[in-house]
């Protein structure tokens, strides 16, 4: 049994700016994984967007394929990911769909969207929520920056979130699951690759985080929910800018015989964007540990690598 797990809880609202970026600056240090409350998006639309993501993947197999990914946008089925190639040969056991910039924010439009005769109300939801959450994500990164002592908008002027490259995950891990030799993960062990990830749930269990990702045995522990928050975490890209101060955590998802859906937000840095070493948080007794790459490189190489091992 893994051992559980309570995250501090940072409130969005609240008009103390250096205080909540004090308070992100700790979560960031202890795990990488805070709740955000008070974030400014009603139940009511996330709630439509999980009925929205229901009603897409019940849909015929054959229709979704229609949609199979291309540019990192639209459907991958099931088996078709595997997060940690190291761990199962088999990919995880979940199905999923992203939607990329938008119409509004990037000059052309890769996104893929179901057929408004199947699904009429399934674009506009999406597209309300993923801006909605994009300026959550925004946001956040400033106050992600006054946490490291930079100027609040340190990440826009090193044109890390202009224009914005965030993507939508729609996911569903299936409940039951076939007999397999080898172990089955949902979502096996990661770190999430970008600058910072807004995550909600339906409720289910099965996330679990491994908050010290280079001591073995790995220890795991479970993840609650907390009705009305999202759970975020700090991904590749912050831990390479900060030298590792903002660690990105290992987590993954396991099968718990009931059926999951969530949505992940990954707030990516612009791939033109170099994400090199904050001189914050360098010295001579602490040299940068990664060498400078462009956001786009390193997004690519890991995507690469994620779709190229599962079977
Ligand atoms: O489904 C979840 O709760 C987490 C998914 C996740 O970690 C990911 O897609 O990167
Ligand atoms: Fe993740």
């Amino acid at each position: 049994m893994a051992k559980a797990l309570q995250f501090p809880i940072i409130d969005l609202s609240s008009p103390d700016r250096i205080s909540t970026a004090r308070s992100i600056r700790q979560a960031c240090l202890d795990c990488g994984f805070f709740y955000l409350m008070n974030h400014g998006i009603d139940d009511e639309l996330v709630q439509s967007v999980f009925q929205e993501s229901r009603n897409f993947f019940s849909l015929p197999v054959e229709e979704k394929m229609n949609l199979a990914r291309k540019e990192h946008r639209g459907y991958t089925p099931l088996y078709a990911e595997n997060l940690d190639p190291s761990s199962s040969s088999k990919g995880d056991s979940k199905e999923s769909f992203y939607i990329g910039p938008l119409e509004s924010i990037s000059t052309c439009d890769l996104n893929q969207w179901p057929s408004e005769e199947a699904l009429p109300c399934w674009r506009s939801t999406m597209e309300c929520y993923y801006e909605k959450v994009l300026h959550v994500g925004k946001r956040l990164i400033s106050l992600i920056a006054l946490a490291l002592n930079l100027d609040e908008d340190f990440f826009e002027k090193v044109g890390a979130i202009n224009p914005p490259y965030a993507f939508l995950r729609l996911l569903r891990y299936p409940g039951e699951l076939g007999i397999s030799s080898e172990e089955i993960y949902g979502a096996s062990a990661h770190s999430d690759y970008g600058m910072v990830t807004i995550l909600a749930s339906d409720g289910v269990s099965g996330l679990q985080v491994c908050r010290e990702k280079f001591k073995q045995p790995r220890v795991w522990e479970d993840v609650h929910h907390i009705n009305g928050t999202f759970i975020v975490n700090i991904g590749d890209a912050m831990e390479r800018w900060t030298n590792c101060l903002f660690g990105s955590t290992l987590h993954r998802v396991m099968p718990t015989g009931r059926e999951r859906y969530s949505m992940p937000f990954f707030v990516d840095p612009n791939p033109d964007c170099v994400v090199e070493c904050l001189k914050t948080c360098c010295s001579e007794s602490s040299p940068p540990r990664f060498p400078p790459i462009r956001g786009g490189d390193y997004l690519e190489e890991k995507l690469r690598i994620t779709y190229a091992s599962a079977l």
